[in-house]
């Protein structure tokens, strides 16, 4: 069954996650969890540095390529982590409550 893009994010780290259990031949996401931590954050640093290239070249597909790269690789270290997509949802979530620049448990100044 073809899954939503609303979906991709939980089904590509449910496809990380199973990487982690049953490695696949050629997979590449087995090759950086072999390789282990230290390589993962530098493909995170490299795809980092190619996001900050693409924004200031300003060419639209190619930022967005390369924000995909880094989403995939941050995900590759959520997994190794063990931090989920709902662990990251539920920061954001509580972020949402914030207001300029304020602390998110702060109470909202109230506009008269
Ligand atoms: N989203 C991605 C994804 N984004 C980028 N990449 C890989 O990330 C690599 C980045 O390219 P680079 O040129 O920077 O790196 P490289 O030269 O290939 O390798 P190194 O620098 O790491 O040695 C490429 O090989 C891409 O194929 C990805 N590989 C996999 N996925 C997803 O992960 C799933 C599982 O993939 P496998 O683990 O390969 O089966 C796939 O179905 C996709 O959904």
């Amino acid at each position: 069954m073809e899954v939503s893009k609303y979906e991709i994010i939980d089904e590509l780290y449910n496809v990380l996650k199973d990487r982690r259990i049953n490695p696949v031949e050629g997979s590449y996401t087995n090759y950086l969890f072999n390789k282990g931590l230290d390589k993962i954050l530098k493909k995170i640093g490299e795809e980092s540095c190619e996001v900050v290239i693409a924004g200031k070249n300003n060419i639209k597909e190619d930022t967005i390529a390369e924000i995909s790269d880094l989403f995939y690789h941050v995900m590759v270290l959520m997994c190794s982590q063990d931090i989920s997509t709902d662990d990251i949802l539920d920061e954001l979530k509580k972020r949402s409550t914030k207001i300029a620049n304020q602390k998110p448990d702060r109470k909202p100044i109230e506009v008269v």
